[in-house]
């Protein structure tokens, strides 16, 4: 399943491309809806995606990927939020059993003219389009792939099924990664179309895995903290406190 909302043949060349990715269950959150549609002060997550992707300054073309079932609510947000005249063009399509299946099907739906592709989770929709732009840009200075790293900040432990402590992990060469990831199109389509599940691999759980998988560099850009990942109901109230202690600078009421 393709819609597409306004073609983009129709449209300027588009160089860049965002996949954003919704189409998981959120099982971890234990929602009654997808998690890319659970709401926060009335807007869904994967509205507030779309958002902050189609005020980029770019001409791009965005993919939203969602679960089938939510493709006419889906059509109908893009053309509430998306203007007439704006410079990107925007497809909706269905979503696969895993993440890197709905990336795969996210990447069959952009234009030919998509050089560098952003791969960004429904489940971070804070994330600011200073991070979007900061990947692109390292990702066209480099040609390398590109993701946002934190430092991790706890001690971290080895432990065993039992919770039994083996050993502390230096931390020091340790980062927790982000999205949006930045490709060259080209590096992530042929990692993706090549990417077996063989028998014992482990799933990929990002893009960037992928191709370093198929042997691509892969380098880091400070991440910021309020990209943080809607994973566990715990993270609900951080999530609020970034729109209401107006970290994201949309004014909403406490
Ligand atoms: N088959 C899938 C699985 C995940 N995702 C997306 O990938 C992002 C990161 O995945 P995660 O946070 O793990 O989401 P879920 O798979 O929905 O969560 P859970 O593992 O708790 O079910 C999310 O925006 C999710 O919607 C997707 O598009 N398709
Ligand atoms: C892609 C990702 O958000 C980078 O941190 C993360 O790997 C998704 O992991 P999940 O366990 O599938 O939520």
């Amino acid at each position: 399943m393709t819609a597409i909302t306004n073609d983009p043949a129709t449209r300027p060349l588009a160089t860049l491309g965002v996949i954003l990715v919704g189409a998981g269950s959120g099982t971890r959150l234990g929602a009654d809806v997808p998690k890319a549609f659970v709401e926060l002060h009335g807007r869904s997550l994967i509205e507030f995606g779309i958002g902050v992707v189609t005020s980029l300054p770019h001409t791009g073309h965005l993919t939203v990927v969602i679960p089938e079932a939510r493709a006419a609510q889906t059509l109908a947000l893009v053309d509430e939020i998306l203007p007439r005249d704006s410079s990107w063009t925007v497809s909706v399509v269905a979503g696969g059993r895993e993440r890197h299946e709905s990336v795969r099907f996210g990447i069959a739906a952009l234009p030919d003219s998509v050089d560098t592709v952003l791969v960004h989770d429904a489940a971070r929709p804070f994330a600011s389009a200073e991070l979007f732009e900061r990947v692109a840009a390292e990702v066209r200075r480099t040609g390398d792939a590109v993701i946002p790293a934190l430092p991790v900040s706890d001690t971290l432990k080895r432990v065993d099924a039992d919770g039994v402590v083996h050993e502390t992990v230096d931390r020091a060469p340790l980062v927790a990664v982000q999205t949006p990831q930045g490709f060259r199109r080209e590096v992530l389509e042929a990692a993706h179309s090549a990417r077996p599940d063989e028998p014992g691999d482990t799933l990929p759980t990002d893009d960037a895995e992928v191709v370093q998988r198929a042997g691509a560099r892969v380098r880091t850009v400070p991440g910021e903290l309020r990209a943080h990942k809607l994973t566990t109901a715990e993270d609900l109230p951080i999530l609020e406190y970034f729109l209401t202690a107006n970290v994201i600078g949309l004014e909403v009421e406490a």
